[in-house]
């Protein structure tokens, strides 16, 4: 595989492991109890979605929400890899939406079913381009922004993240080996608020990247 390939990510069809709960301020948003340990899910690659397209309403959802997170490319396989060498694996980072049916995710939570339709769905991870490691010296101090309709809603830096990027390396390679192209969704900040459609979601990370996507029903 070269690094070529690999700023296409999106198309190896490769894991995509979401962390939530991972900024205090949005457990608490959403009144959940701050995690001793990280709480994990995943998407399936059909989620990912590039630039000019629309991220689909799904038609069983009536309160579809945004989640801007700052997201961690794989680039070398691993599994147990400890935290003092987790850096090494990382090939880059892009900034990912883990657009979420919020109605549907509350509903499964209170059946105890997992949040696969909520989380999972077609165009539920919009990402950004591919952005080179030596680009972001230090990822765990960059600020993440999410407008919607030119209204800002999440303004946060992932230097408050509670689990940091090395120790979700290590805590996710320990049970789920990672592999090239896999990418690790870390978590959103607070902010998140529903979107409808002919809406306009605007993200970025400061300084570094900016993308938008327009809102369409299926
Ligand atoms: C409650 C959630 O949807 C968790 C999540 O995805 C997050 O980023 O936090
Ligand atoms: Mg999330």
């Amino acid at each position: 595989m070269t690094t070529r390939n690999l700023t296409r990510f999106w198309e190896w069809g490769r894991k995509i492991i979401c962390v939530g709960r991972n900024y205090a301020d949005h457990a608490k948003e959403l009144k959940n109890a701050i995690p001793t340990e990280p709480v994990l899910f995943l998407k399936t690659s059909s989620a990912y979605l590039r630039e000019g397209s629309p991220i689909i309403v799904p038609a069983y959802s009536n309160n579809l929400h945004h989640e801007v997170e700052f997201g961690v490319v794989i680039g070398k396989a691993g599994t147990a890899i400890p935290q003092e060498s987790a850096m090494d694996h990382v090939a880059g980072y892009v900034l990912c939406l883990d657009m979420t049916a919020r109605d549907i995710q509350d509903e499964c939570k209170s059946k105890g079913l997992p949040w696969t339709l909520a989380k999972a769905f077609n165009t539920s991870c919009p990402v950004s381009e591919f952005i080179p490691k030596d680009k972001i010296p230090d990822p765990g101090n960059i600020n993440l922004w999410l407008k919607v309709n030119d209204q800002m809603r999440q303004n946060g830096n992932t230097s408050q993240m509670i689990f940091s990027i090395p120790y979700l390396i290590n805590y996710i390679s320990d049970f789920i080996s990672l592999e090239e192209g896999d990418l690790i969704l870390t978590g959103t900040p607070k902010g998140v608020s529903r979107v409808q459609e002919h809406d306009e979601i605007e993200a970025g990370i400061e300084g570094i990247i900016s993308m938008s996507f327009k809102v369409e029903r299926s």
